[in-house]
């Protein structure tokens, strides 16, 4: 990781790229991978690459938690191809620019089959990493701000070291730790196939992003609540509720995720709302906006659950124009048309 947030020049010149890059016979397009396209962000970055017509996108995916319906209005386009593939192992293809997304992001799904959580954060990006280097792609990789841990310091500026239990261990807990010390570890090869061999590279540090194509039953707490409200089930605040977060919306982050690749800085970039809330204020603007009858019910928490996060956006302002515009009631009432349309549940009149 960063040690003291400066920014990272690379020290050799970067791979190559193909010959056809720049051919005048054939067509120039932009040839773009992404990997874990068919899930929830990666999905939305497709949409927005789809609209340059100078680009053609390549999905991988496992489907793990992502599905094809993400994708489904591109399938069969001349400029899209959908690929079945586990990015644990290797794969050939000739590409320009790779958006590394590949990795399951909610808690329940990533701390289901840790080894593999690791094994995609490490193996997957090493493989990405390795095709990179082939073809002379430049690579943006999607950290998050779990590298943070529990963080000390609020809020986090990408210099922040963090602080995260590293210990796999059941009854220590640490049972975050396959993404969060995999996402560091991912960072880490990045910033070290940049210096060794030259890589063009580009590390995003997510902060929760939140909207349409959720899955419903995915357990991150915008989904879970919006799903909740709409059921008529209670909002399930794990306890104390006074832990925070700050929400994007995932147009917000789409655009800042393509504004770090296309321009000059290697990151790490933190792209994240810096507006906080705690999780009781999420359940009661829910509640409010959704279903005012619905009940609020205390559950317990899962172990290591970071107490408070909060995204210090200076760099991304400075470095790449990019704030987020969309404020949360106006991205939760988006994401409840979709749950709703989703769910077959109208709204009452
Ligand atoms: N949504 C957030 O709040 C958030 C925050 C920080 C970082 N991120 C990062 O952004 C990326 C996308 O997150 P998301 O919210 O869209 O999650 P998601 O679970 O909806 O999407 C992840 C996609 O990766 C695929 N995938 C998982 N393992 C794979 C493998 N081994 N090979 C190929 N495909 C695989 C899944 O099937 C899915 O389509 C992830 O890397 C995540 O760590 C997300
Ligand atoms: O932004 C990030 O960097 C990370 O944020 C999330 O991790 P987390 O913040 O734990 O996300 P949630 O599972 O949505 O939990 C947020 C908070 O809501 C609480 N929660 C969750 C679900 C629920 O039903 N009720 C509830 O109170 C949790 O205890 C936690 O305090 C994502 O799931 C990670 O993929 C991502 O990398």
């Amino acid at each position: 990781m960063a040690s003291n947030g400066e920014l990272h020049t690379r020290t050799k010149p970067p791979p190559t790229p193909s010959p056809l890059r720049f051919s005048k016979f054939f067509q120039s397009n932009m040839r773009i991978l992404v990997t874990g396209g068919a899930g929830f962000i990666g999905s939305h970055l497709v949409d927005k690459l789809m609209e340059n017509k100078k680009n053609e996108v390549i999905v991988v995916d496992n489907y793990f938690t992502g599905s094809k319906d993400n994708l489904s209005r591109w399938i069969g386009h001349p400029r899209f191809e959908l690929i079945r593939h586990d990015v644990t192992e290797p794969l050939l293809v000739e590409v320009d620019q790779i958006y590394h997304l590949a990795c399951p992001a909610s808690p329940i799904f990533y701390k289901y089959n840790p080894v593999k959580t690791i094994k995609t954060n490490v193996i997957g990006t090493l493989n990405m990493l390795g095709l990179a280097k082939r073809v002379g792609a430049r690579i943006l990789f999607t950290s998050t701000s779990e590298v943070y841990g529990d963080p000390l310091v609020h809020p986090q500026p990408e210099s922040y070291w963090g602080n995260v239990n590293p210990i796999e261990d059941f009854f220590i807990a640490g049972v975050r730790s396959c993404y969060d010390e995999g996402k560091r570890v991912a960072e880490t090869l990045m910033f070290d196939y940049h210096r060794q061999h030259g890589i063009e590279i580009r590390v995003a540090r997510i902060f929760n992003t939140y909207g349409p194509r959720m899955n419903i039953d995915d357990g991150r707490v915008v989904s879970n609540f919006i799903a909740q409200a709409l059921r008529g089930e209670p909002l399930t605040i794990q306890k104390p509720g006074s832990q925070t977060r700050s929400f994007c919306y995932v147009s917000d982050l789409v655009d800042g995720l393509v504004r770090l690749m296309e321009g000059d800085n290697t990151g790490p970039i933190n792209l994240g709302n810096p507006g906080e809330f705690t999780v009781l204020e999420l359940a009661d603007t829910v509640k409010e906006l959704i279903n005012p009858q619905v009940v609020i019910k205390t559950v317990e928490n899962t172990p290591d659950d970071p107490r408070q996060r909060k995204p210090d956006i200076t760099k991304a302002k400075e470095l790449l124009g990019w704030e987020p515009k969309v404020k949360l009631r106006d991205g939760l009432s988006l994401m409840e048309e979709d749950f709703r349309a989703r769910l077959c549940i109208s709204k009452k009149k």
